[in-house]
C-alpha cells in the first residue's frame, strides 16, 4: 500500500507528495497545467507554489490522469470550490481505491462537505478526510506535523493512517469525518476575522476574543450538523485555529489583513474561508444556530459592512452566558 497518487499540484498537494515520497512511498503527483508539470519535472521543483523545495526521488510528476491508474490510494488536494468540478469530470477515469479528501472548505452554493460531494462518485467506505494544523512549506521542509485522519470505515481509515504516516508526519485517527471537515473549514473563516481585526488595529485582545468565541461558534454549528463537539477540540478545530489565526503564513489570516489595510490581495490565491463564510452563514440558519462571526466576515467580504461596523455589531449583541 505505498503507491500514492496525489491530485492537485498546488502548495499542499506538492507538500504532501514531497513528504510521503521522502517517507519512502512511491508517489505520483498530478497537475492540470501541462506547462507547470513539465517545468516541475525538468527542474525538480514546484517553482510556483513551493519555491526552493526540491522534489525527492520517488516522486513522479504528471499531467496525465491515467498515470494514477496503478495507485493504491489517492489524495484529492484541489481547492474545495473546485472539488465537485474535478470529480464530475474525472472520477470515472480514476481507480476506485481509498480516496483521502484534503481540501478545507464547504461548497458555497450547496453547503456540501467534501465527503458529501465525493459520495456522489465514490464508494462511501473508501472515503476519508485529512485535516489539521500544517502549513505546506513546513511539511515539505520536513518539519514535524500532526494531522487528523477520519473515515467512515474503521479498517480503511486505519490502513490509511499507516500508509500516510512518516517519521515527520504523525496522523491521529478519528471516526468523526463531519467534525474533522468542519474543524478545518470553519477555522478559515475565523482566521479571516482575526486578520481583519488585527489589520484594522483592533488589538490582540480582540483577536483572542474572536478565536475563543469563534471556536464556540464552530463547535455549535458542527454539533448541530452531527459532529461530536469533542472532535473540534482536536487537531482539526482548535489546533488549526491556533495555527492559522496567529500566523501571517496563513493565506486566510493574510487575506483579512490585506482587506483591512486596503492592500491588493495576491492574484489567484486559494483563500478557502471566503466562500466558506457564506456557506457557514446559510448552514447556521438552516440548523437554527447563531453564527455572528461568520456573518460578520461574509458581510465585510461582500462589501456590506466596514470592519468597524462589523465589530460594533458583534459588541452590541445582547449580553449572555459564556457557554
Ligand atoms: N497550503 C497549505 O498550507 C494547506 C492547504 N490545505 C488545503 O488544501 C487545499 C488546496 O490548497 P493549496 O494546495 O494550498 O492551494 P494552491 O492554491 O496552492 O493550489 C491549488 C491547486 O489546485 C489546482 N486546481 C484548482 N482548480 C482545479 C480543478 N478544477 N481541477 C484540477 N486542479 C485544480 C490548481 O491548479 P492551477 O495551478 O492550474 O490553478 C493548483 O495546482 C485547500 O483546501 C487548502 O485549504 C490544507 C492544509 C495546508
Ligand atoms: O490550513 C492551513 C494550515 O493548517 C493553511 O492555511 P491557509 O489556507 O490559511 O494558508
Amino acid at each position: 500500500m505505498n503507491r500514492i497518487g496525489v491530485i492537485g499540484a498546488g502548495a499542499f498537494g506538492s507538500a504532501l507528495a514531497i513528504a510521503l515520497a521522502r517517507g519512502g512511498a512511491t508517489v505520483t503527483l498530478w497537475g492540470r497545467d501541462a506547462d507547470q508539470v513539465a517545468a516541475m519535472d525538468r527542474t525538480r521543483e514546484n517553482a510556483r507554489y513551493l519555491p526552493g523545495l526540491p522534489l525527492p526521488e520517488g516522486l513522479a510528476v504528471t499531467g496525465a490522469l491515467d498515470a494514477l491508474s496503478g495507485a493504491d490510494l489517492l489524495l484529492c488536494v484541489v481547492p474545495a470550490q473546485a472539488t465537485r468540478r474535478f470529480l464530475e469530470a474525472h472520477a470515472a477515469a480514476l481507480p476506485k481505491v481509498p480516496l483521502v479528501l484534503c481540501a478545507k472548505g464547504i461548497e458555497r452554493d450547496t453547503g456540501a462537505l467534501m465527503s458529501d460531494i465525493a459520495a456522489d462518485h465514490w464508494p462511501k467506505d473508501g472515503i476519508a478526510v485529512l485535516s489539521g494544523p500544517g502549513f505546506a512549506s513546513e511539511l515539505a521542509r520536513g518539519l514535524p506535523t500532526a494531522l487528523s485522519l477520519a473515515g467512515h470505515d474503521a479498517a480503511c481509515a486505519s490502513m490509511l493512517q499507516q500508509a500516510l504516516s512518516t517519521d515527520r508526519l504523525r496522523l491521529y485517527l478519528s471516526d468523526d469525518p463531519t467534525g474533522v471537515q468542519l474543524g478545518g473549514a470553519l477555522k478559515n473563516v475565523i482566521a479571516i476575522a482575526c486578520g481583519l481585526a488585527v489589520g484594522a488595529g483592533l488589538g490582540e485582545s480582540a483577536r483572542a476574543a474572536l478565536m475563543t468565541r469563534g471556536f464556540a461558534e464552530m463547535t455549535r454549528l458542527a454539533a448541530a450538523m452531527g459532529a461530536r463537539a469533542e472532535t473540534l477540540t482536536g487537531l482539526s478545530g482548535l489546533g488549526d485555529l491556533a495555527l492559522t489565526c496567529t500566523s501571517r503564513q496563513s493565506r486566510n489570516f493574510a487575506a483579512g489583513m490585506d482587506r483591512a489595510s486596503g492592500a491588493v490581495p495576491a492574484e489567484g490565491q486559494t483563500v478557502e474561508g471566503a466562500a466558506t463564510a457564506a456557506a457557514a452563514v446559510a448552514l447556521a440558519q438552516a440548523h437554527g444556530q447563531e453564527a455572528p462571526i461568520a456573518a460578520a466576515v461574509a458581510d465585510v467580504l461582500a462589501g456590506h459592512l466596514s470592519i468597524h461596523e462589523a465589530m460594533d455589531r458583534l459588541l452590541s449583541r445582547p449580553l449572555r452566558q459564556e457557554t
